[in-house]
């Protein structure tokens, strides 16, 4: 049997805000700590443990393994960080309050914008501000790999090469793994995992800070999922 745990971040300032976020990189609120710290100490509390972690590179992803690390007293575990498990870039709704958005183009378009498979929110502009061609973190990556808005597809299709690259070689070679990510990298991954249809993923909503329990088999299927509840 294959040990998975994925965890969302812990709330953070902007889903206090009620904002849309992507790739911003906004922090965590002080319930958001709390909820990482707990996340780490049922984990510890079910007897889980982990042999390497994996975030993103968004610090309310980042802080909130660190926090969990803690907790279970693992702040040594080797830890990959790839853009990769960032959540869905929002293009031009960064920013914008998730209910006025709402008033303004109706609650059926939000829904879409936020939760359709292949539907992609309005792209930024290029010369945006808001856009990370000149992010040092993202330094390596060729410019067309920088979105400027993703729907949940074009997420899957930047997860999956890390998963096929490295977090499954590293299932299949025993390790036990810990991913710290976003609602919406998330849910790339368990589109994947549990093969779940396009129009079903539009129902799956990953809760802030509370461990989502894989055990896979040998070839990398489901066996069953969970969440770790206190
Ligand atoms: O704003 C975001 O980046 C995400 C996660 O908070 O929101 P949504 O729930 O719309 O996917």
């Amino acid at each position: 049997m294959k040990q998975l745990v994925l965890i969302r971040h812990g709330e953070s300032q902007w889903n206090l805000e009620n904002r849309f976020t992507g790739w911003v990189d906004v922090d965590l609120t002080p319930t958001g700590i709390q909820q990482a710290i707990q996340a780490g100490e049922s984990l510890k509390a079910a007897g889980y443990d982990f042999d390497i972690a994996y975030t993103s590179v968004l610090k309310r992803a980042i802080r909130t393994l660190w926090h969990a690390q803690e907790a279970m007293d693992r702040l040594w575990l080797p830890v990959v960080h790839s853009w990769r498990l960032n959540e869905r870039h929002y293009g031009a709704l960064a920013g914008l309050n998730k209910t006025e958005t709402a008033a303004k183009y109706g609650d059926e378009q939000v829904h879409i914008w936020r939760r359709s498979y292949d539907v992609r929110p309005p792209l930024l502009d290029p010369n945006d501000p808001r856009a990370s061609f000149n992010d040092p973190r993202y330094s390596k990556l060729k410019k067309e790999e920088i979105p400027l808005g993703e729907c949940l597809k074009d997420n899957v299709a930047r997860v999956l090469p890390l998963w096929e690259e490295s977090i499954a070689p590293a299932l299949r070679s025993g390790k036990r793994v810990l991913i710290a990510a976003h609602g919406n990298s998330i849910r790339s991954l368990v589109k994947y995992l549990d093969d779940v249809s396009d129009s079903d993923i539009m129902e799956i909503n990953i809760p802030n800070g509370i461990p989502l329990v894989y055990e896979l088999d040998d070839n990398l299927k489901p066996i069953k999922h969970f969440y770790l509840e206190k």
